[in-house]
């Protein structure tokens, strides 16, 4: 057995633990980076970057059979699915060198390409080295959660974690989950050409802002995805060809599967209770500052810190812990003025309180302004006009900003950037923006916000015909 002692030890090389590595060592700490699987991640691997590939094969395919309202004929698009899916693994294998063993190797940290599980309160054992560190960072990610549906163990069904390797295109399919990773490929699926039902046991987008969600859903429907929602999956069968997925509002068959319910945290393999590590289904128990609340040395990043489950947020709390591990400063993560999009088409992009939650936390001192993207001149040049924004507001501040529509993922950086400041709408609306663009839409929603302040008010009235009656 080889042992190792090292100041900071990292299990799980993906969007966390990778940014945590690459910081700490270029900082001069002494980092041993355990990967089980690939380095990436989920993200790089079977997650953000496969699913937004297949989302820009998908968007190009649909364009080109809607041009005719810009006067471009339309054309029926050839999908050829496999070579979609070469155009998938050829955008992972561009950014892998990025996420690879030979970068972080050549920076500094001691990869060992082997699962890690805590021996003790201070030692992690991975393969055949036993490694000692002063701080450890877990940063497992989360997996596929597969409910033990009946009958779904004698069908075929895919997971995120194999979908993008799936060559032959599916005729018809069904999604259980109407959540992010279920309608983005839903989406990109039906625009490659396969005929989709998606079956979802609640809401679809259930996480987001309802009035939001039923435009995205209306949009998705309108492009021919049946959406069933309410309609739980309780027994599934199959013969071989079909896969019939039984619930309360009917039956529906198609020819593929794909699950995607949800996620479970990677914590079977770590022995977290070997190293006196206090854990739950959402992953450890941390504190604000990420920290274990049962062994001071031992930290978590990114999925497996019991939060929001997405790369930024890895990334983020990489940053946390930067500062906190390396230099014993005092950080805590915020989670108020974490964005996050959904990239189907129109987008959905959120951060802050949504409406229901700013009502409930300031009640009648929250204002909600609103600006539909019908009066965007750009979106209507684009015919990207379906689309609305609201910004939730207290005191002049920005507190939660939702967006629907086109390119919502980048307009919503405004407003992280907004809360994260805690500047004011007037920051925006002062703000000059190019014309014409689509982020306008947020210029024009801060300007919602002042334009009753300013063109319904009696004082503002009575001020400008005083100055104009003494004006030369
Ligand atoms: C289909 C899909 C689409 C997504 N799209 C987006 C998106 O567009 N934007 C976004 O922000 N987020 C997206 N996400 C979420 C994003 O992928 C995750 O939030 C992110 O990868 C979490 O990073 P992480 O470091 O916590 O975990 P991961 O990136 O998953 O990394 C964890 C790593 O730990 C390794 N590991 C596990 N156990 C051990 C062990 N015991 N020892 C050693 N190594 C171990 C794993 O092999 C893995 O490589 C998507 C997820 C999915 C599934
Ligand atoms: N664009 C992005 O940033 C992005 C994209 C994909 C995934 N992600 C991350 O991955 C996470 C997981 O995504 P997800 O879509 O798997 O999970 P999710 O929890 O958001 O959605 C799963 C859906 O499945 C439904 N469901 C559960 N059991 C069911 C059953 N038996 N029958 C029918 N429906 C059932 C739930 O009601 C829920 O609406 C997201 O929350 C997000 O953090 C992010």
């Amino acid at each position: 057995m080889n042992r190792i002692k090292t100041d900071i030890c990292i299990i799980g090389g993906g969007s966390g633990g990778l940014s945590i590595a690459a910081g700490a060592v270029q900082m001069g700490a002494k980092v041993v980076l355990l990967e089980g699987h690939k380095m990436g991640g989920d993200c790089l691997n079977y997650g953000c970057v496969p699913s937004k590939a297949l989302i820009a094969s998908a968007k190009k395919a649909y364009a080109m059979s809607h041009g005719g309202e810009l006067g471009v004929a339309d054309a029926k698009a050839k999908v050829d699915y496999a070579a979609a899916k070469d155009h998938v693994a050829n955008v992972i294998a561009t950014i892998e060198p990025h996420d690879s063993v030979e970068r972080f190797e050549g920076l500094g940290v001691k990869v060992i390409e082997e699962f890690g599980r805590f021996i003790s309160k201070t030692e992690v054992q991975a393969g055949d080295t036993i490694i000692e560190a002063r701080r450890f960072v877990v940063s497992t990610g989360s997996a596929p959660f597969v409910p033990p549906i009946p009958g779904l163990e004698n069908v075929t069904y895919y997971t995120n974690e194999n979908i993008f390797d799936l060559r032959e295109q599916p005729k018809h399919l069904i999604v259980i989950g109407g959540g992010p990773i279920g309608l983005e490929m839903a989406q990109a699926h039906a625009r490659l050409g396969s005929k989709v039902t998606v079956i979802e046991g609640m809401k679809a987008l259930g996480k987001d802002d309802p009035e939001l969600a039923a435009i995205a859903l209306y949009n998705l429907r309108a492009e021919g995805i049946e959406i069933v929602e309410e309609a739980q999956a309780e027994k599934i069968s199959g013969d071989g060809k079909t896969i019939t997925v039984h619930t309360p509002k009917g039956d529906f068959s198609g020819s593929h599967l794909l699950m995607a319910v949800g996620r479970k945290v990677n914590i079977d393999k770590l022995d977290l209770d070997k190293g006196g590590i206090a854990h739950d289904r959402r992953g450890l128990k941390v504190g604000p500052n990420l920290r274990s609340v049962t062994n001071k040395r031992v930290y978590a990043a990114g999925d497996v810190a019991g939060g929001l489950q997405f790369t930024h947020v890895a990334g983020y709390h990489a940053g946390v812990l930067i500062r906190s591990i390396l230099f014993g400063l005092p950080s805590k993560q915020r989670t108020d003025h974490i964005p996050w999009a959904t990239y189907i088409d129109p987008e959905m992009a959120h951060v802050g309180l949504t409406e229901v939650d700013a009502r409930k936390k300031y009640g009648g001192n929250v204002e909600v302004v609103r600006f539909n993207y019908d009066g965007n001149d750009r979106a209507i040049a684009e015919r990207k006009s379906t689309g609305l924004i609201k910004v939730m507001v207290v005191k002049g501040r920005p507190v939660g900003a939702s967006i629907v529509g086109h390119l919502a993922g980048e307009l919503i950086g405004m407003w992280a950037m907004a809360i994260a400041n805690n500047m004011k709408m007037s920051a925006i609306a002062n703000t000059v923006l190019p014309y014409p663009t689509i982020s306008e839409v947020n210029k024009r929603a801060a300007g919602a916000y002042f334009s009753p302040k300013l063109f319904e008010s009696d004082r503002v009235k009575s001020i400008v015909g005083f100055v104009q009656r003494r004006l030369p």
